[in-house]
């Protein structure tokens, strides 16, 4: 397969871990290939991310970029987890502070392309800046990014009442029969979290993202979602590349000392048995969420792997939010841990049987990667859209919560715990997690080879040949020629190198 030695490419993630360790994904890949990538992060962040393989480092460069200090914002803050989310647009603004020596370093870069998150909207002007393409690539899939509406919608912001999100769009056609949606409940809290005097807003950084960059890769497959990516590609009005599920290395997570813990934990477990229960790097529960959770638990019966934080800046411990006496109760069969958890190396173990998950995406490609059953428990951002994703394929089941206020019960959590786990009404949901294992990989192996069929490479050749360029013609793009079509076809055919 072709190597790419001429291309450089800089890679500018948002700094939550949810977002860095898919990025540095890409970059291995794509590293891998022979183009020199550029990978930039704060230096807390880079303490935090798994070791790089030696055999990438000459074509991988980690460049620390100390955050500029921002009032209001902790300076040892370098990461949406080191902040509590009512601090998250604060710390978008002082992410923005980074505009002008991003744009030094790609003066002195000079690089072929841009791969940005998000939160760097601004990155498309200082591209054209340096004759870079750049391409934005989005971290949710193709349902939730269809919701969430083109460009327009996201920047105009025209839905603003809770109900207006509580339906399906008027852009996805009826024969779609999306139950795609946000419950009321979801819109309300969200609607709550946005305060006007914190810089821009997510939805304006969204939409900018996607209306400034050249094309869109998106952490996803046609095999896992041909319908939506097709139209969101409409929506768009320009090439959505989906690049697979960038699967991470397991070996390359070694967990430390935390891990010889859990495993001799779960190695006393039988197979398939434990339910992992994890809800990210971001989400932090309510005292109701946590309290409701921990009975479900406890009344399911059933073995359980718990990790927690302490929420940055709280002043109470996750511990002492646990109900009175629920670690001896279940000291037979559940165990908890607290902090940063090696999480892939705990859902590639063979006792472990289910995941309740938060829904963060990169969750739950690791999830059902692992051929593992979801019990999908959104608590904020678009994990509502995927948990009603993943329980539409069959491949999991939401707890269900009260409307309006979306109030949880214990009796809800056990309910949805058991029906996954072990009871006879799930065992379809499990069969078909246990599928997507071999899916997942097969969708990996295409991308691998450069699928000859299907819709990938009708996706790239679109680019190549006719778009871009037509676009390269009216210099539109001033990518270098060929560079795109290059660097097009190394991304697709190196994402997700399987697992
Ligand atoms: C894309 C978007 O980014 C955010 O990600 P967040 O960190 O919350 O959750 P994940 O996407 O699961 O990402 C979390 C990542 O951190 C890893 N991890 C987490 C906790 C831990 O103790 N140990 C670990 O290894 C985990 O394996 C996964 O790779 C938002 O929620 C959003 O909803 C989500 O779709």
């Amino acid at each position: 397969m072709e190597t790419h030695t001429s291309l450089k490419a800089v890679v500018l993630p948002w700094l939550a871990m949810g977002h860095l360790i898919p990025f540095l994904e890409l970059s291995k890949c794509l590293a891998k290939k022979g183009i020199k990538v550029y990978f930039i992060t704060t230096p807390k962040n880079i303490a935090r991310l798994p070791k790089i393989p030696l055999d990438l480092s000459s074509n991988l460069s980690l460049i620390s970029s100390p955050l500029p200090h921002l009032e209001g914002v902790p300076n040892e803050a370098e990461s949406s987890m080191d902040v509590p989310p009512t601090m998250q647009p604060k710390l978008k603004m002082r992410f923005d502070l980074l505009r002008d020596c991003t744009a030094g370093l790609l003066e002195d870069l000079r690089p072929d392309w841009v791969i940005y998150d998000f939160t760097s909207h601004w990155i498309p002007s200082l591209s054209a800046k340096v004759g870079a393409s750049c391409a934005y690539l989005a971290l949710f899939n193709a349902a939730s990014l269809t919701y969430l509406g083109p460009p327009c919608e996201l920047i105009g912001n025209y839905r603003s009442t809770p109900e207006d999100f509580a339906v399906v769009p008027r852009w996805v056609p009826m024969e779609m029969e999306s139950k795609i949606t946000y419950h009321l409940h979801e819109v309300v809290k969200l609607l709550h979290s946005v305060d006007e005097d914190m810089g821009t807003p997510d939805t304006v950084r969204f939409g900018s993202s996607i209306e400034g960059c050249d094309f869109v890769c998106i952490r996803s497959a046609y095999e896992f979602e041909s319908k939506w990516l097709e139209l969101l590609s409409k929506l768009y009005g320009k090439s959505i590349i989906p690049i697979g599920f960038l699967f991470p290395n397991f070996d390359e997570f070694d967990g430390g000392e935390k891990w010889v813990l859990l495993e001799s934990w779960l190695d006393k477990q039988e197979k398939d048995s434990v339910l992992y229960v994890a809800l990210g790097s971001e989400s932090p529960p309510s005292q109701e969420e946590l309290t409701e959770l921990a009975h479900g638990l406890e009344h399911s019966n059933l073995p359980f792997l718990l990790v927690l934080r302490d929420l940055p800046g709280s002043t109470r411990f996750v511990l002492d939010m646990l109900p009175n006496g629920f670690l001896d109760r279940v000291s037979d069969r559940g165990l908890v841990h607290f902090g940063w958890a090696p999480q892939v190396k705990i859902l590639s173990h063979p006792s472990i049987g289910g995941f309740l998950t938060h829904c963060g995406w990169n969750s739950v490609i690791e999830g059902l990667g692992l051929g593992r059953v979801l019990v999908l428990f959104p608590i904020m951002n678009e994990q509502g859209l995927v948990a009603r994703m993943v329980a539409g394929k069959r491949l999991g089941v939401e707890v269900a919560r009260d409307e309006p206020d979306g109030s949880l019960r214990w009796e809800s959590v056990t309910k949805a715990i058991r029906l996954a786990m072990v009871e006879k009404e799930g065992e379809e949901l499990r069969a078909n997690a246990r599928k997507m294992k071999v899916d997942f990989a097969t969708s990996s192996q295409n991308h691998c080879i450069g699928a000859k069929e299907g819709k990938m490479t009708a996706s790239l050749d679109k680019v190549d040949d006719t778009e871009r360029n037509q676009q390269n013609k009216q210099g539109q793009l001033g990518c270098p020629t060929g560079g795109a079509c290059l660097w097009l076809s190394a991304l697709v055919s190196l994402a997700s190198t399987g697992y």
